[in-house]
């Protein structure tokens, strides 16, 4: 038989169902700033967050940098990348915000422009809803939305980005991702709709949260943001499931599972239908790198 008639090889429902059945959860966001000590500075008075490690790769001309309000063993936090000599990168219009939850926006916006944060949006109700929200920018001009909450556990609680196709979006990370749905807002005097993705309760852990503003089906990712990371118990079952529903879902793998060459941690990445990347992270050699 020519290989183009060979019979496709159909996965297992069960296969398929490992995504929802597998143990996964927000690792880090990962993204590239001009100066290290500049962010950390500013995370750590501005912000409150902790400096949690730090790495230096020389041979490949990097550096990281972790933050997060909590051990990374349970929280998500940030991997900030600075390549040696560029103190410069571009957000782009795709890329919208980081968030954290605090019981005082007010005295948080107060603080981190004491500290040189730019607020870019004073403390108040959002437009078309209740919640109370600001938007403060880093120094490389991220944004992180702060937001109102009595108490969470995981305080950096949300990554932001901007989709051209939101049902092509919740059905990519649904069925490729395994992620639920945890609620849908639309709000049509501010023309969008958004959808907070995720595998726990949006008020317990960290979300994806996908904003589609009517009409917009096209964003410019610059080149400053990388991707979020995602705990898997099973790299390479997570990887077999990518391999079969991932380009029928209108997405593409980057990267096979298998170990990062010079760190062992072994992976699997892939690109959603807008060209955001998720890598998977196996749990065990994750676990391994932070002692
Ligand atoms: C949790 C949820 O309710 C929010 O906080 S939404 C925040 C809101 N988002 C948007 O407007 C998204 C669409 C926008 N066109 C975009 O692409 O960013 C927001 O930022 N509101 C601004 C405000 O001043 O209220």
């Amino acid at each position: 038989m020519a290989e183009s008639e060979a019979t496709p090889v159909v996965p297992s429902s069960e296969l398929l169902e490992w995504p929802k059945k597998d143990k996964r959860r927000f690792l880090h966001a990962v993204y590239r700033v001009g100066d290290l000590d500049r962010t950390i500075k500013f995370y750590t008075e501005g912000f409150g967050m902790k400096l949690l490690r730090k790495r230096d790769i020389p041979e490949e001309k990097y550096s990281n940098a972790f933050l997060g309000f909590g051990p990374e063993e349970s929280q998500f936090v940030v991997e900030l990348t600075y390549n040696y000599g560029v103190d410069k990168y571009d957000i782009g219009t795709g890329f919208g915000h980081f968030a954290i939850a605090t019981p005082d926006v007010y005295k948080f916006v107060e603080n981190a422009r004491a500290k040189g944060g730019n607020v870019s949006r004073e403390p108040g109700p959002v437009k078309g809803g209740s919640s109370i929200i600001a938007f403060v920018k880093d120094p490389d001009g991220y944004a992180f939305e702060i937001i109102q909450r009595a108490s969470t556990p995981e305080p950096l609680c949300q990554v932001m980005l901007r989709v051209g196709d939101l049902d092509r979006s919740i059905n990519f990370y649904e069925k490729a991702l395994g992620m639920k749905m945890l609620r849908k807002i639309d709000r049509p005097e501010q023309k969008y709709t958004l959808a907070m993705m995720g595998y726990a309760d949006e008020y317990e852990t960290t979300v994806l949260e996908l904003t589609y503003n009517y009409g917009v089906t096209e964003y410019t990712k610059g080149n400053a943001y990388a991707q979020v990371a995602i705990s898997t118990e099973d790299v390479y079952k997570s990887g077999e499931v990518v391999n079969h529903v991932t380009q029928e879902l209108g997405g593409k793998i980057t990267r096979q599972a298998g170990p990062v060459p010079g760190i062992g941690t072994k992976i699997v990445a892939l690109l959603d239908p807008d060209g955001w990347k998720t890598v998977l992270v196996d749990n065990e050699d994750f676990l391994k790198e932070l002692k």
